[in-house]
Parts: C-alpha cells; structure tokens; sequence
C-alpha cells in the first residue's frame, strides 16, 4: 500500500522507498541477444503507469536539473517527491549533488516534473539508460523540455556563474560511436535517422536573452556550443585547447545524449549551461576544478536562476512557443 506523506513547508507529498513498501514491481528490462539488454515500449509503459498511478495529472513540461541545480524543483508548487529508487525501472542516482527523485508540480501554473538528479555515463550507465527518464516523460505528456547543466567555460569571456544558453552541440562521444539511440529503433519514439540541425529551439533561444535582460541577467548570458565527454575526470590542458579549436564553448559530461533522445521523440528542447569553473588551458595554472566547487556555484547562483526560469516557462506558454 502506498502512503504519501506532507512535505515540509510546501504543502505536497513525498513517496519514498519505505512509503510503498507494499507496492510489487515487476523489473523486466528486455535483452537482446546481440546488443544485450534494452527498455521496450511495453517495459516504459509500465514505469508511465506507476507513476501516472501516484499523480491525478499529466505534465506538459519537463526540467533536468543539472548538478547543483536541484533546487529549481522549489519552483514548484504543490510538489509530489517521488524516489527513483521506488520507480519501476528506474536508474539509480549515484553523484554527489543528484538527490535522485522525480518532483512533480506546478511550476508558473503549468504541470510540470523536474528530475532531481540526472544519469551520466561515468556511473556505469549506457547512454541508452541514462536517456530512459526523457521518453518517461515524453510518454507521460511532456512537449517541453528544459535541460539544465554545470559545465566549464572554454570561450575565453565566459566568468564562472555566466550562463549559456547551448545553441547547438558537438557529439563527441558520438564520434566515437557511442550514441543513445544505437540499437532496434522503435518507430512509436522516433525516427532511426533523426535530423539533429534544430535541436535547440531558436525561438525560445531568442526569449530566453529577452526575459535574462528584463529580470538583470543580461551581461551575464551567452549562446554558444556545449559538448560533452564521458567524464568522470576534468580534463587535461591540451584537451581543453583540443575543444576550443573545435569550436566548443563550455564542456560537460552530460546534456548531448539527452538533447539526442529528446529530439527523437520530437520535444520541444531548451537547455541552458551554468559556467561553474573556467576550464583550465594553461600549463602555469596551480587551478584545480573540483566537483564541490561546481556545486557551489549552482547554489550561490539558485536565486537568479529560479526566476529566470520561471518567467521564461510562464512566457513560452504564452506565446506557445514551440507548441507542436
Ligand atoms: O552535467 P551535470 O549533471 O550538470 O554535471 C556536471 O558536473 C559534474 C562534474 O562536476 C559532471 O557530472 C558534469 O556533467
Ligand atoms: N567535463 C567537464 N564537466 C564539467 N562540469 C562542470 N565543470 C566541468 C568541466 O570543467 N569539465
């Protein structure tokens, strides 16, 4: 039997392991004798089901909140917190700064569910599992998403607590053949040869400098090219100059797959990086980026942020930008 329980302060509900105790999850992840083990659409149906059970409505939008920036989920109202480790089929969060919890809510009236902790690749999930929450979310009714992530500035003029909005995106690990999309492509997501030349869309690009300019953000916002490797460690100097010839301006371990998966099934994308630490590019440096320093400056930049993605959500929908 399954309890929900009042949060603190918000006036929601959270469902915890211990909460559902009584709930029988039947984990039937599918394998593949050539490629090994996949979600099917059928196996997804049942995570949608559970979680459609513990929420009388749909979302429309979608946030992932990058490390550090757990708590834009505060913007919503009335939250229901639910733990991946209680969802069926569901990855486990394992990083520092990544709770590990769906919250869903009301986030500037529209319903909406923020992942509070995002998979990555260097936890030992494949790019195909650290993608399944975004067709959870497209399967519960999510047209939007926000994805939001801390990254290095490689552009030279980004400070650290900048933000940059990602207009475009370099696969690198893609290059490498390494793509969360590989595998028997299931037409009801996506196509198998997906275009990726307008995965970012402009026009809330264009919004998004607009509402950062009205609310004080203005001298502290870029467009530029994220691009992802598959981490756990920051990277060398000559990588870092190795990326900005290539034309990258800010580096991550995460974003690219999802941008990938979330294209596939025709969201609608938005994705914005917080510049946490300048990337390193010379030999004489005694600099040395660590993971609590990123952390850090989601949290020194939570304020600003929360608003910003408020009034941006509040007027996307206005102008139903992106509506398909
Ligand atoms: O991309 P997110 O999850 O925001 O986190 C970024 O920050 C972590 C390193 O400090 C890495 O996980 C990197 O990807
Ligand atoms: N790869 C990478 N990921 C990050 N996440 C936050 N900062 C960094 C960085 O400098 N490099």
């Amino acid at each position: 039997m399954s309890t929900l329980k009042f949060m603190n302060g918000h006036g929601g509900a959270k469902i915890t392991n211990g909460t559902i105790n009584g709930d029988a999850h039947v984990h039937k992840d599918v394998f593949h004798p050539e490629i090994g083990h996949r979600y099917t659409y059928e196996s997804l149906q049942e995570t949608v089901e559970f979680l459609r059970s513990k929420v009388p409505y749909l979302p429309e939008v979608g946030v992932i909140c990058g490390s550090g920036l757990g708590s834009l989920a505060e913007c919503l109202d009335n939250p229901i917190e639910i733990s991946y480790d209680c969802i069926p089929h569901f990855p486990r969060s394992t990083v520092k700064g990544h709770v590990g919890a769906l919250v869903f809510g009301f986030m500037s009236g529209l319903p909406t569910v923020c992942m509070k902790g995002r998979f990555h690749y260097y936890e030992g999930y494949p790019l195909w599992k650290c993608c399944m929450p975004i067709r959870i979310m497209k399967l519960l009714g999510v047209s939007h998403l926000f994805i939001t992530n801390a990254a290095g500035g490689l552009n030279p003029s980004f400070r650290v607590g900048d933000i940059m909005f990602v207009k475009d995106h370099i696969n690198l690990m893609g290059f490498a053949g390494n793509n969360p999309l590989q595998g028997p492509n299931d037409e009801r997501f996506g196509p198998r040869f997906p275009p990726m030349n307008q995965a970012y869309n402009r026009e809330i690009i264009k919004l998004a400098n607009k509402v950062a300019k009205d609310i004080g953000l203005g001298d502290r916002v870029h467009e530029g090219v994220y691009t992802c490797l598959g981490g756990p460690n920051f990277e060398t100097v000559a990588e870092l100059r190795m990326l900005q010839m290539l034309g990258a301006d800010a580096v991550g371990m995460s974003t690219v797959h999802e941008v990938i998966t979330a294209n596939h099934c025709d969201m609608t994308v938005f994705v914005f990086s917080l510049i946490t630490n300048e990337c390193i590019v010379e030999y004489e440096s005694l600099a040395k980026p660590s993971h609590e320093e990123v952390i850090d400056v989601g949290t020194q930049r939570e304020n600003s942020l929360k608003q910003f993605v408020k009034e941006l959500l509040k007027q996307i929908f206005e102008n139903r930008i992106g509506t398909k």
